[in-house]
């Protein structure tokens, strides 16, 4: 990484304004998936144990600038204490005198949460105003919020124009591993991008073309790629807009020599719910008034072999509708895959992907699970993230 990590500045006695992605799914005022807290903690305690003064910073959600009651941080830091084992404390403010007061009479090694950064309308807006009061609380700035690095707000762009700009621990290992991945991959390095839209999934699918050995291609946007295939889909998804777009892309993968691999089986539906009729067809005959909501067990065969065959493989997207049991074969197949394949070094690029290896309870069993959904999304088409780039370098 050409950029500064907290690894290389002192940051003993300094007030550390730290932005971290918070952004946590919460039930009843409880957090009900501390991932993303967890994958904080290693930076928090290392700027705790260097004897910072340390000011944390999220969003949660998206008030769209103004104060909303259930999106307050008090439960993420009564949760963050908790994994600690440390006083957190929290201010009910963004900035201002009450945050300013708060931060000065930290001593070296407390910690400070202010609250959720989107109840201003300047964070959206990467109001240079709203940065400087972040920076005017802090002698130093560290961006740990690898999912929200692909935002340039004023707690993840702006601020770092007016302090000395690190990135955390996590920041820093999202983009070593994402970075090592597409730009010197062990081989056979296999992409699999899976999840519902075709649209969401352009940039990615076009850079990743030019650097793997085989593309896996699954959930709702492979049957643009079925149709485009000249096989009929019946009700499954379909973006007919994108019907000549998949077949550009056919055609790359066959010109840079990479393996294309689509579904050669189904599961189909007649009714979009766990209680719809359902059975396994081949990709060459789906019912026109049926709907394919996974793949078959043909597939998930091949797919796993081509896993088991690869030495590094990223994963984007879920190859089925997950969420209904009754189609999260195809998805728990490719995660049992990774999980079982010892010499397969596996990435999963956050999200959706992320909540079902959660869900199957195999986190623990992958390589590399980032924190990140739309920020790893755009660092695997190549985009330039903001929260990154606006780091100090080396
Ligand atoms: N065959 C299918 N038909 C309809 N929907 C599907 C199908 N396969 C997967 N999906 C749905 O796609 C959704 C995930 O797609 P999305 O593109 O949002 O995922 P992602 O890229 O993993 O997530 P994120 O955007 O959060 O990173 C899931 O809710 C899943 O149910
Ligand atoms: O959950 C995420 O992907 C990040 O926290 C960013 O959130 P946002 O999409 O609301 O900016």
């Amino acid at each position: 990484m050409n950029k500064k990590s907290i690894k290389d500045i002192d940051v003993k006695g300094k007030k550390v304004f730290c932005r971290v992605d918070f952004n946590v799914p919460m039930e009843d005022g409880k957090v009900t998936d501390d991932s993303r807290i967890k994958a904080a903690i290693p930076t928090i305690e290392y700027l705790v144990d260097q004897g910072a003064r340390v000011i944390l910073a999220s969003h949660l959600g998206r008030p769209k600038g103004e104060a909303v009651e259930e999106l307050r941080l008090g439960p993420v830091g009564v949760r963050l204490g908790e994994l600690l084992r440390r006083d957190v404390r929290k201010v009910d403010e963004v900035y201002g005198p009450v945050v300013k007061q708060a931060a000065d009479s930290l001593m070296d090694g407390e910690i400070l949460l202010v609250e959720n950064v989107r109840f201003e309308a300047g964070e959206e807006k990467n109001d240079p105003e709203l940065a400087k009061e972040f920076a005017a609380i802090a002698d130093i700035y560290v961006n740990d919020a690898f999912g929200a690095a692909h935002r340039a707000h004023a707690s993840t762009e702006g601020i770092a124009q007016h302090l000395p700009a690190a990135a955390g621990l996590l920041m820093q290992k999202e983009l070593e591993v994402l970075g090592k991945a597409l730009s010197d991959p062990a081989r056979p390095f296999t992409a699999i991008v899976g999840g519902a839209k075709v649209k969401d999934k352009i940039g990615v699918i076009d850079n990743l073309l030019d650097k793997v050995d085989n593309l896996i291609i699954g959930g709702g946007l492979a049957y643009t790629f079925v149709k485009a295939q000249g096989h009929e889909v019946g009700k499954s998804l379909l973006e007919k807009d994108k019907l000549d777009l998949a077949n550009e892309f056919m055609q790359k993968a066959k010109d840079k020599g990479v393996n294309f691999y689509m579904p050669v089986d189904v599961t189909v539906a007649d009714d979009f719910s766990g209680d719809a009729n359902i059975k396994v067809v081949p990709i060459d005959e789906i019912p026109s008034d049926w709907e394919a909501l996974d793949i078959g067990p043909e597939t998930r065969k091949k797919y796993q072999e081509v896993i088991e065959s690869s030495k590094l493989v990223i994963w984007n997207g879920p190859m089925g509708v997950f969420e209904i049991e009754a189609f999260a074969h195809g998805t728990k197949a490719v995660a049992e895959a990774l999980a079982g394949a010892d010499d397969t070094y596996s990435v999963i690029g956050g999200g959706d992907s992320a909540a079902a290896v959660e869900k199957f309870g195999l986190a623990g069993q992958m390589d590399h699970m980032s924190t990140g959904g739309g920020a790893s999304l755009e660092f695997m088409e190549g985009k330039e993230l903001p929260g990154v780039a606006a780091l100090n370098d080396k």
